[in-house]
């Protein structure tokens, strides 16, 4: 560990000054596509134009023999596209893998100066980020980047999430961290075999009425990742940096997957990931505010005059912590507002609605 004196100092001669502080942009999605398939390869310049972040991705779910046609498609995309406000990021395969030393040093040197996060899988503990960061800053020195690359670490290991904290705190390059559901229940040895989602399985059931075990007793299915999602998202609070919930596998099952996105922006994620086009838009209404809660949001604010003491608003009581909520609320909907029009649009008519 640096000295706390040295953690912003960069770790290469040449290199770039680390961040002090996580650029916010939106991430509502973040968009994996396998830069070495020739069909979604071809959509990257559209789905630019609709998604928040666009990952190249070249770790699981690309083929042993297409890793380097993979990287290759990445250096080529990123080259040739014009991503307008859209990010792009990728993630690299597994440290432990034969292929990640070539990832970094052909991505950094080739196409450094595209690329915003490098998204590290299977992330075990803050040496991880250790090693990442050393060798980020001197292929960026050796490139001659002048802004530095941020890295983004997946939770998906059970020593990962026992160091949850120390691996958000590891370098002034965390920009975030991602639930990796699949891998995670591997790591655990959870007897779940879907990729994110619940499980009907893991539930509760109301006490019996009398005798009969069987008779009116009711089930309530719960959050498989409840736990875990906190855990992170408090992590990164604390470290200034964002938390995201992951893949839901089930692309067919738009409703659980909108549910599962839900809960998470309810506990303080910032965006998910989107496996397929059919996720992006739900990823986009869940992650953004809605109109009504923004506009209740601005009203109290409003009603709050400096923000503090006590008022009733529609038979609610609001006050100082009550005030800080909402500006959570509204931040993001200013943020977000800023790039998207229509969005910018729907929370003005929502204020106006609720002000007469
Ligand atoms: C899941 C898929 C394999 C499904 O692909 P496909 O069977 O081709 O679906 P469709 O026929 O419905 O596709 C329609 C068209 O859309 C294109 N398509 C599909 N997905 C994408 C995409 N992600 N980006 C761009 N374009 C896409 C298809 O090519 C079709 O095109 P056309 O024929 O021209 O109309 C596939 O969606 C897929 O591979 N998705 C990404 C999977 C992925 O990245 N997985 C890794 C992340 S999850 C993970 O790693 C687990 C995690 O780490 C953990 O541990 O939890
Ligand atoms: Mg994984």
């Amino acid at each position: 560990m640096r000295s706390p004196k040295d953690f912003f100092a960069p770790l290469a001669v040449g290199a770039p000054q680390p961040p002090r502080q996580i650029p916010v942009r939106p991430s509502r999605m973040i968009h994996f596509f396998d830069p070495g398939n020739e069909k979604m390869a071809a959509k990257v310049p559209d789905l630019a134009k609709k998604t928040d972040v666009l990952l190249g991705n070249l770790e699981d779910a690309v083929r042993a023999d297409r890793k380097e046609a993979a990287r290759a498609g990445l250096v080529s995309i990123a080259k040739a596209t014009d991503f307008g406000r859209t990010q792009l990021w990728t993630r690299v395969n597994s440290l432990d893998s034969p292929w990640v030393l070539d990832d970094l040093i052909t991505l950094v040197t080739e196409i450094g100066d595209k690329l915003d996060v490098i998204m590290v899988p299977k992330v075990e503990g803050a040496q991880d980020i250790h090693y990442v960061d050393r060798l980020l800053a001197q292929l960026e020195a050796r490139a001659g980047l002048t802004k530095p690359l941020l890295v983004h670490a997946i939770l998906e290991t059970a020593s990962g999430v026992a160091n949850v904290e120390e691996i958000a705190g590891a370098s002034p390059r965390m920009q975030g961290i991602s639930l990796g559901p699949a891998d995670l229940a591997a790591s655990r040895r959870m007897k779940t075999t879907r990729v994110g989602g619940g499980h009907p399985g893991y539930l509760v059931r109301t006490d019996p009425i009398g005798e009969d075990l069987t008779e009116g007793r009711t089930t309530y299915q719960q959050d498989l990742w409840h736990y875990t999602v906190a855990r992170m998202v408090d992590a990164c609070a604390m470290n200034g940096i964002l938390p995201y919930y992951g893949p839901f596998g089930d692309i067919r099952d738009v409703v659980a997957c909108e549910d599962q996105f839900r809960n998470a922006f309810l506990l303080g994620c910032v965006g998910a990931w989107s496996l397929h086009p059919v996720q992006i838009d739900i990823a986009k209404k869940v992650f953004s505010p809605s109109p009504a809660d923004v506009a209740w949001a601005r009203r109290v604010i409003a009603e709050m005059g400096d923000g503090t003491g006590a008022v009733m608003i529609d038979g609610k009581m609001q006050d100082d912590a009550s005030v800080k909520q909402c500006r959570v609320v509204v931040e993001l909907a200013d943020e977000l507002a800023a790039t998207d029009p229509e969005l910018a649009a729907a929370y003005d008519a929502a204020t106006k609605e609720i002000q007469s």
